[in-house]
């Protein structure tokens, strides 16, 4: 059987309301005929009878129809509304997922547009879109109604709801490609001018202003030209439409007038055939207004439905007892997200718990790249890794980041406090996991010397801190949950002598508490503390064991002992 994904699933439950909407438009419709109905009863009978009573009934009836027929529209539309939240809640979450994984396996992909297709597409099931589509059958029957006044009236009515379809028919396909090409282009602009903003100290140090406002505004031109083209496109073809529809509503009387003279229809007949004119024209006039949101919805349409296609439900994992940290690497071969080309080839070695191991090596060696793997952001191409036997990819990937402790080389702390960063964001947090946490990385101090405490906020990336702060809680963060792995990629790039001396100190206490550790680094303080190294370079393992016997042999890779100092760089 086959199993439906959450986008399927919130399409179905839309299905009812759907069906509830038709209800509503029935009704809404069938009310439309007060109008030429009343016009008729007035001109044909009341102005006839001169009688003010039946004029009374008959204006109150109307206005009371019409008060049913207000009603019925706001229900319509708290409906459709409050099944857009709910069509919002069913899919969001599922959205969300898919858009990080898809950023982490097709950076280029730029998936993150898929959260603001969700609000297109709901904008259009609770707007005006979805109603405009729903009164679309009743064009018919409007039109059937003109034909019973007369033929003639009937097909002015017919030829003018044609000429107003073909328009918008034409106005689709002249403007699809320019608009999607625009829309293509304001993406690549957008995503441009969000990724670099980012880093706007290092525009304005760099002077580098000029050049990324020159590359930004020719994405933003080239989607204005697509965009300007399309307008040109629709600008004549709107226009004839408004001609066609005034035009209408003249002819339409001309020819009521002409009946009327000529003793085929009542004057009433020719103001009520006006009206049921106007109502005929109406939903095809509303789904040429809304065509642009009809094209963006089903354009998010077939966005969702793809990332959803591309990435399926994945099923329930069968919960893994919390792994104690015994982490084995068997001919590993890695590549980034959508390459082939290897960075990591053939790596094996093993950490248990209470052990320590520094990963050395030149700069480009792919240190972060088997990092990356560790952690089970980059898949591996062959080989395994296992956590308590158990291969990283059979892990549930939150429940695996519980027991994970991770310090990437760039940090990455995010907008919050201090507490928020270090306690991963997670709710309900008790304040003393978070502060055990900072004294165990040697944080607590220096946090609390900062003007809120852990409840400063460090602002986007955490740029209102220092560098070495930043390490610091990254560190907490990583720790915080005492995972049983923790892999530090570079830990002390940032830190000064003091940092450096906690950071060994937190390191050892860790391993005392039989955590399994992994410490990416260039210096000879850190490594010293591990109790194997693993050489990497040109992403192949060149040595692999207790670092003694890993370092000492080889004078190019561990000075002699006359240089050895703490701080010294190695690899
Ligand atoms: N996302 C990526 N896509 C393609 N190639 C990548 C990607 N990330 C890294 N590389 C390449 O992989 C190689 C290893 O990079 P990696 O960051 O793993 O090295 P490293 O040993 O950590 O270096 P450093 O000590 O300078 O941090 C480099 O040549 C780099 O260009």
């Amino acid at each position: 059987m086959k199993i439906e994904n959450p986008f399927q699933l919130a399409l179905k439950t839309y299905r009812s309301v759907l069906f509830s909407t038709i209800v509503f438009s029935v009704v809404i419709n069938a009310l439309m005929f007060v109008g030429p109905l009343y016009m008729l009863q007035v001109y044909d009978r009341v102005l006839h009878s001169r009688s003010e009573m039946t004029l009374i009934m008959l204006t109150l009836i109307a206005v009371a129809m019409l008060m049913v027929y207000g009603l019925l529209e706001w229900l319509r539309s708290r409906v459709l509304v409050r099944a857009g939240l709910r069509f919002d809640q069913m899919i969001s979450n599922g959205v969300f997922t898919r858009v990080v994984t898809s950023t982490l396996k097709q950076p280029q992909a730029r998936a993150e547009f898929a959260l603001s297709d969700i609000d297109r597409l709901r904008e259009f099931f609770t707007g005006s879109g979805l109603i405009a589509i729903c009164d679309v059958p009743w064009v018919p029957i409007f039109l059937f109604v003109c034909f019973l006044f007369h033929p003639l009236i009937g097909w002015v009515a017919t030829c003018g709801a044609l000429i107003i379809f073909a328009l918008a028919i034409a106005n689709e396909f002249m403007t699809k490609k320019p608009l999607a090409e625009a829309a293509g282009h304001g993406q690549a602009a957008q995503h441009f001018s969000n990724s670099t903003l980012q880093n706007v100290e290092v525009i304005r140090a760099l002077g580098m202003e000029k050049s990324l406002r020159g590359r930004w505004s020719a994405m933003h031109r080239s989607m204005l030209e697509k965009q300007a083209n399309a307008s040109d496109r629709a600008g004549g073809l709107l226009s004839t439409s408004k001609f066609v529809r005034m035009a209408l509503q003249t002819l339409i009387l001309g020819a009521g007038a002409y009946l009327a003279i000529a003793g085929e229809i009542s004057p009433g007949a020719m103001i009520a055939a006006s009206i049921m004119m106007g109502r005929a024209l109406a939903p095809v006039d509303q789904v040429v207004g809304q065509w642009k949101q009809f094209v963006g919805a089903r354009m998010a349409y077939r966005r969702l439905s793809e990332i959803f296609r591309q990435l399926p439900e994945e099923g329930e994992r069968t919960a893994l007892p919390a792994p104690t940290g015994n982490l084995t690497v068997e001919q590993l071969i890695v590549a980034p997200p959508g390459s082939r080309t290897p960075l990591i080839q053939g790596v094996s070695f093993a950490v248990k718990p209470g052990e320590a191991i520094a990963v050395v090596g030149p700069s480009g060696a792919g240190k972060s790249s088997l990092v990356r793997a560790l952690v089970g952001v980059w898949q591996p191409l062959s080989g395994a890794i296992r956590l308590d036997g158990a291969e990283l990819q059979h892990w549930d990937q939150d429940d695996l980041g519980r027991h994970l402790g991770y310090l990437p080389q760039s940090v990455e702390l995010f907008a919050g406090t201090i507490a928020e960063n270090i306690a991963r964001f997670q709710e309900g947090v008790d304040a003393e996991e978070v502060i055990n946490a900072a004294k165990l990385a040697r944080a607590h101090q220096m946090i609390q010397n900062l003007p809120d405490g852990y409840d400063t906020q460090i602002g986007v990336g955490g740029r209102q801190i220092s560098g070495g702060q930043r390490q610091r809680v990254g560190l907490a963060r990583a720790i915080f949950g005492s995972p049983a792995l923790i892999i530090l990629d570079e830990p002390n790039s940032n830190l000064d002598s003091e940092g450096e001396e906690a950071l060994a100190q937190a390191i050892a206490e860790l391993k005392a508490q039989g955590k399994a550790i992994i410490v990416v680094s260039h210096k000879m303080s850190l490594v010293a503390l591990a109790d194997k190294t693993l050489v990497l370079a040109e992403g192949r393992m060149r040595a692999f064991g207790p670092t003694r016997d890993v370092l000492q042999p080889k004078p190019a890779v561990a000075p002699a002992p006359a240089q050895a100092q703490n701080n010294r760089s190695i690899a």
